[in-house]
């Protein structure tokens, strides 16, 4: 149900975004921000905290302006900022512990296209530059190849340009997908391979400047391909303090702790060549949010994806890269994207979000018996 004054849809929890955005396209409208992909629910991706890119953009929950949860007793609760405002800090990242999401009120935005330019750099460029990046591009976001200086950097920016696509079948699919499968196969025999892989499909794919415009949801969703294995922490990004009385530029409080994360995590693999690390690290900045189980609560925040591709489903050793990741990730103050991989307890997440008591007593409230709990809730409640 679509309210064209608000600018608002309600949908059912269970609606595929790829499903919504046809209908809110009739309607001239968009959803401001999107994940990877769409082929997820409302209910779901409220469910992990989703998130992309976008500084001056929260987490996708953040769009969020009201839902109804069918509760534990049977009884089906409004939520929103004016009605059980508490349960509705706590239900836009729920962990599917509080209830049945029956409905999302989702904010909208006037339909929009966005221009995606990519272009290579260099981890030291982009890393000394990364206020001046951010500045520049609303959906900034960037790449890093491991084993290698490469950085693809990509900007999503509005645009009123007609559609253009650089797709190419040969180039995105007979090497960037076949090719590449292939070659990472062959590299769970020879680990040694990873590093030139990752420089070689750098140089193959991303070291020219590439150009794609469309409506909104198409620039931002692109397709995964592969099956991987994946962590996500947000790690906090210091706040500029307030502007001080002098000509220099508002310096940001604390260290920049992307840098910090990321340099460590290059220095890590350099002294331990037999840790291979698949591409891309794909790095993305975040707006701080008010809900309670958000990664982003109460602070600006950087995404920083690491993978390992499954070539042909085949599962490829990867845990010294996870710890060593996790390791530099906890030091930095960093909180794990709870639809993705981490080895966190309910002691982590005690030291790590101020208000998990309060979202404890909310889903205890809610649900006494624990219903809605399984194995995993069970590590991070318990
Ligand atoms: C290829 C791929 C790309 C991705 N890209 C991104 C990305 O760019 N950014 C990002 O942050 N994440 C990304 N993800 C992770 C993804 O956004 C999350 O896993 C999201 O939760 C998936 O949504 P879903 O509808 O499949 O959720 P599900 O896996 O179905 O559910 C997620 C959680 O919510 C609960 N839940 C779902 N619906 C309800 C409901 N109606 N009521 C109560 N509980 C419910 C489920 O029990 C589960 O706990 C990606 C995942 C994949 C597979
Ligand atoms: O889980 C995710 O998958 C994609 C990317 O890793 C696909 O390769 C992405 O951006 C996520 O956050």
């Amino acid at each position: 149900m679509v309210d064209t004054e608000k600018k608002q849809v309600t949908v059912e929890a269970g609606i595929l975004l790829t499903d919504l955005h046809p209908q809110l396209d009739k309607h001239g409208l968009a959803l401001s921000n999107l994940g990877a992909v769409s082929d997820v629910t409302a209910g779901g991706v409220i469910g992990s905290g989703t998130h992309n890119t976008g500084i001056k953009h929260g987490i996708l929950a953040t769009q969020v302006v009201a839902l109804t949860l069918l509760m534990a007793d049977g009884t089906i609760l409004e939520c929103s900022e004016s009605s059980n405002a508490e349960v509705f800090q706590a239900a836009r990242v729920h962990l599917g512990c509080l209830g049945v999401v029956l409905t999302v009120t989702l904010q909208c935005v006037p339909q929009f296209h966005l221009q995606e330019t990519t272009f290579p750099s260099t981890l030291k460029e982009v890393l000394d530059n990364l206020d001046s990046h951010l500045k520049k591009s609303e959906y900034f976001r960037f790449l890093w190849f491991p084993h290698s200086e490469n950085v693809s950097v990509i900007y999503q920016d509005h645009t009123i340009k007609p559609p253009s696509s650089s797709a190419n079948w040969f180039w995105d699919y007979a090497i960037g997908f076949y090719l590449l499968e292939f070659l990472l196969w062959i590299s769970t025999f020879l680990p040694g391979l990873v590093g030139w892989i990752n420089r070689f499909f750098f140089w193959l794919l991303f070291n020219g400047k590439k150009e794609n415009c469309n409506l909104s949801h198409k620039i931002f969703t692109y397709e995964c391909r592969f099956k991987q294995h994946v962590q996500d922490w947000a790690i906090p990004r210091p706040l500029p303090q307030v502007w001080v009385p002098s000509p220099l530029p508002p310096r940001a409080e604390g260290r920049e702790k992307t840098k910090e994360a990321l340099l460590e995590l290059k220095a890590m693999l350099e002294a331990n060549p037999k840790v291979v690390a698949h591409y891309p690290v794909e790095v993305r900045f975040t707006r701080g949010d008010d809900i309670l189980l958000s990664p982003c609560f109460q602070r600006d925040s950087c995404y920083m994806n690491i993978i390992m591709y499954r070539p042909y489903g085949k599962d490829v050793p990867r845990l010294d890269y996870w710890l060593a990741y996790e390791t530099i990730m906890k030091k930095v103050g960093g909180r794990p994207h709870w639809a993705k991989a981490h080895n966190c307890t309910r002691k982590d997440f005690e030291k790590m979000y101020p208000a998990f008591q309060r979202f404890c007593a909310i889903r205890e409230k809610l649900d006494p018996t624990g219903m809605f709990l399984n194995a995993y809730l069970e590590k991070v409640f318990y």
